[in-house]
């Protein structure tokens, strides 16, 4: 989770292009800041760029998203597999009061759980995000390895690609968050190496409240094969997780 949380905080930093600024994204100026706060120090491949092993139905969802970015109203979310450095983790650590229990040399180990596998075969997804309409979008592709049923996405893997879109929709409007709770109705199952596009939306906010919701549909729209809704609860700097 916090590899996940470090990530998108920086995804944020780029969203919202503040270089250098130490303000935890979604907060006002003047308010939330934190020594250093900042993972401009971490250079990586964006890994929500076309890549060989995609499949054509994703290619062409990236081109269809990527024009809708043109005149500004979606953004594309870069996305990274992350590796910290020390003075990184230290804040990280700061922001979460002293309270990660993993040792640094092994959290310098850790990788993002949806990034770890090898292009093509894990989880291959782009998200885009529409600040008007406080909606992201996953395009996604479901690998080899992600199977459940014979030939079907596994339902895990399904929950954690909705976990990730709906965190990730609270985490733009609000700052960082973490899952509370997850409501998935799954519908019809996903064939393996299919793309799918979950569909999110911010429904209400109620303090550090997040409420968000989502279907996910086949390509050409005509299968629903799931719905969910997520709570997701903004974090304060400085209260400990445990
Ligand atoms: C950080 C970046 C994340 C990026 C996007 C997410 C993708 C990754 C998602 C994950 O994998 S997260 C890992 C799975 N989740 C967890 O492990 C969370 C475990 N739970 C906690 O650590 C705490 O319960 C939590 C941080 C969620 C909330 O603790 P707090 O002490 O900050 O909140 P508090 O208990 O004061 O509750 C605040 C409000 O939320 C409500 N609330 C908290 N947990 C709830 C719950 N489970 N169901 C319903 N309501 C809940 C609570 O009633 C209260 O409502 P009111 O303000 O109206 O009084």
């Amino acid at each position: 989770m916090l590899r996940s949380c470090a990530a998108r905080l920086r995804t944020l930093r780029v969203l919202r292009r503040q270089p250098g600024d130490a303000r935890l994204p979604g907060s006002q100026p003047g308010s939330g800041k934190l020594r250093s706060f900042s993972f401009e120090d971490v250079t990586e491949k964006d890994q929500a760029l076309p890549k060989p092993s995609w499949s054509k139905d994703l290619r062409l969802l990236f081109d269809k998203f990527m024009k809708k970015c043109e005149d500004g109203s979606w953004k594309r979310l870069p996305s990274y597999k992350t590796s910290y450095t020390t003075s990184t983790i230290q804040d990280i650590r700061a922001f979460f009061s002293g309270s990660i229990p993993l040792k640094e040399e092994l959290m310098s180990q850790a990788r993002l759980f949806t990034r770890s596998f090898e292009d093509g075969l894990g989880f291959e997804y782009v998200m885009f995000y529409n600040d008007d309409e406080k909606r992201v979008v996953c395009i996604c592709q479901g690998g080899l390895y992600l199977q459940g049923p014979p030939g079907f996405l596994h339902g895990g893997a399904l929950a954690t690609l909705i976990d990730i879109t709906l965190g990730t929709n609270a985490m733009v409007a609000g700052g960082p968050v973490m899952t509370a709770n997850l409501d998935i109705s799954f519908k019809r199952p996903v064939p393996l190496c299919s793309v799918v596009v979950i569909n999110s939306q911010l429904d209400k906010v109620e303090g550090r409240k997040f409420f968000v919701s989502c279907n996910v549909r086949s390509v050409d729209e005509q299968t629903l094969h799931t719905e969910g809704t997520g709570l997701f609860i903004k974090l304060e700097p400085g209260k400990s997780l445990i």
